[in-house]
């Protein structure tokens, strides 16, 4: 892992938003390349993690995925705790899914941690023919928030690659390296609180 590079950077990545929105198919594609038609929901929240390449360095991201029923809300704090980035999704066919990214900004804006870099994905964009929430709306929002914008597909693959990448990026560029044992002991503290962990 990272050999050839100068830089190991470890990172926690959390992802919300409302319930069957696809937080868990684009962890899933990006993760595994699988997508599933008949996604079960989440219960609490699910660990991945997943190692990404840069040039520049390599990112171990910790991966939360958590579940968007609303009797789970009170457990997201536990997962954007101490997160480098958050990706709020809202599903393209359900206004009611983007106003609900749009709570999301506004708890992470003021109980997140300051620094936190935040994406908008609006999934589903395969569902063109359904749509409900205009890109340009979307990208307004995010541009108003000080968020990066990407429309994605899980089923197609559409920019999910490129979601992780552009964390990445941003983790990588805001986030000098650590030495490594004291990686080791933030994965430890991670663990023991990862009480609804189901890789
Ligand atoms: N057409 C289409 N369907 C998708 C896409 N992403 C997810 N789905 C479907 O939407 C449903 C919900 O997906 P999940 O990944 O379980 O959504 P979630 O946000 O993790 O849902 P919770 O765990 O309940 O919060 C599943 O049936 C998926 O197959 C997509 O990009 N396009």
């Amino acid at each position: 892992m990272g050999k050839a590079s100068n830089k190991n950077i470890q990172a926690k990545l959390v992802l919300l938003g409302d319930m069957g929105t696809g937080k868990t198919s684009l962890v899933l594609r990006f993760v595994k390349g699988q997508f599933f038609d008949f996604q079960e929901s989440t219960i609490g929240a699910a660990f991945f993690t997943q190692v990404l390449s840069l040039n520049e360095a390599t990112i171990k991201f910790d991966i939360w995925d958590t579940a968007g029923q609303e009797r789970y809300h009170s457990l997201a704090p536990m997962y954007y705790r101490g997160a480098a980035a958050a990706v709020v999704v809202y599903d393209i066919t359900s206004m009611e899914s983007f106003q609900r990214a749009k709570k999301w900004v506004q708890e992470l804006q003021r109980q997140g941690n300051p620094n936190l870099i935040l994406f908008l994905a609006a999934n589903k964009v395969d569902l063109e023919e359904k749509r409900k929430v205009g890109a340009e709306e979307g990208e307004q929002y995010a541009k108003e928030n000080g968020m990066t914008f990407l429309e994605t597909s899980a089923k197609t693959a559409q920019n999910v690659n490129e979601l992780f990448y552009e964390i990445a990026k941003r983790v990588a560029k805001t986030r000098p390296s650590r030495p490594t044992g004291m990686k080791l002991q933030n994965r430890q503290q991670e663990n023991r609180r990862g009480l609804f962990c189901c890789t």
